[in-house]
């Protein structure tokens, strides 16, 4: 079997911790199996402003494209904060060069995690939904963009051909799923909105076996927390994509859990917590390291049709959160480290 290149972006604050930590259950996971990878570690976000000046360098972005897939924790910080080009834009170009305008993030509540849930245990069980997240256009890469004293403006824009893309990622998903795709827009208002309806209408005729509703993004941020069972597929812009999926990580117990993928029509795709680099908790030894298992585990599935390894990942994770060995977003005293432990003793059980 081919030896696996992964790209590794270790990013900023808690995402150099929650990496390592990831890391260490990959490779204990994989141990007495053929699968092979190796990993080239590349500076992005706001260590590569210190080190090289700009938060994407082009080495980077080539080390990434000739890689099988790529992992990534989170980036940005207070510390770059005022920098001329921040982390966070090196985010933004990285997905643009890489084509990766589909960002899948999952929510599905695990029954242990149910009670560790600030919603009500019956109001949340059953909930398995995925945003379809369109992540290389709208508001975040408008043009024109300025602000100055007295002003400041933001574009979002949606061609057809982008809209088309991703709603036949989200159609395609429910296939195997539930079919039943909702379509979260502001159509009444925004004229973005008004063309994604009539795209997901148009598609909606390819799908008769798919029922298809339509939902304003105020009311769906309301029924993810009163009736998160509903979804099953929900397709969405890059602003109400970003939104939702932290509303939506509040179910399963924690920011600190959700994974996600972000993915194109060619190349690798891209692995990810849905949070971010957490400065507030840096250093201290406490993130949650679950986020990033399970975008590893994520990984070893679509990237690599390693299923056996991501079960038993998947097993081990569920095993250690039974046991009550969680961090403090989850309500509970264990350090990244003691997580990290048991998980390899129960990978090992
Ligand atoms: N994909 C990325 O790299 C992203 C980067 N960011 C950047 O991250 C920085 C911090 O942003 P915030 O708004 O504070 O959002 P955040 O997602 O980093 O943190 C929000 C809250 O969730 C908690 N949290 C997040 N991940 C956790 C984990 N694994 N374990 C335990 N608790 C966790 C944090 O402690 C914090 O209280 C900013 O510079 C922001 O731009 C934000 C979102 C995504
Ligand atoms: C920091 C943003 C550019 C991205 C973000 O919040 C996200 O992708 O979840
Ligand atoms: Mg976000």
């Amino acid at each position: 079997m081919k030896t696996k290149k992964i790209a590794v972006l270790q990013g900023d604050y808690i995402g150099p911790e929650i990496m390592s930590a990831g890391l260490e259950v990959l490779e204990a996971a994989r141990q007495g199996t053929d699968f092979e990878y190796q990993i080239h570690k590349y500076n992005f976000g706001g260590e590569a402003i210190d080190k090289c000046g700009e938060p994407l360098p082009q080495s980077t972005i080539e080390g990434c494209k000739s890689s099988d897939a790529i992992l990534l924790s989170a980036i940005g910080g207070p510390k770059w904060d005022k920098a001329s080009v921040r982390p966070e834009a090196g985010l933004l170009t990285i997905r643009n060069e890489l084509g990766l305008f589909a960002n899948i993030r999952p929510t599905k509540i695990n029954p242990i995690l149910a009670r560790k849930s600030p919603i009500k245990e019956e109001v949340i069980q059953n909930t398995d939904f995925v945003i379809v997240r369109e992540l290389t256009s709208g508001i975040y890469f408008g043009t024109p963009r300025k602000k100055d004293e007295h002003e400041a403006i933001d574009t979002s824009s949606y061609t057809v051909e982008e809209i088309e893309r991703i709603m036949h990622i989200g159609f395609e998903m429910s296939m195997h799923r539930k079919k039943h795709v909702t379509v979260v827009d502001k159509a009444n208002v925004l004229a973005t909105s008004k063309l994604w309806r009539e795209v997901a209408q148009k598609m909606s005729n390819e799908y008769p076996q798919v029922e298809v509703d339509y939902c304003y993004v105020d009311a769906a941020a309301m029924k993810i927390i009163t009736q998160p069972s509903s979804f099953d597929v929900v397709i969405t812009a890059n602003l109400f994509g970003d939104i939702l999926s932290d509303e939506a990580s509040v179910l399963t117990g924690s920011l600190g859990t959700i994974p996600s993928m972000s993915t194109g029509v060619n190349g690798p795709s891209l692995y990810e917590p849905i949070h971010g680099s957490a400065p507030d908790i840096a250093g201290k030894g406490i993130a949650d390291p679950i986020s990033m298992i399970q975008s590893i585990e994520m990984m070893l599935r679509e990237s690599f049709a390693e299923y056996e390894i991501a079960d038993r990942i998947a097993r081990a994770v569920e095993q250690t959160i039974e046991t009550g060995i969680v961090t403090p977003d989850l309500g509970g005293k264990a350090t990244t480290k003691e997580v990290i432990e048991q998980i390899i003793e129960n990978l090992r059980g």
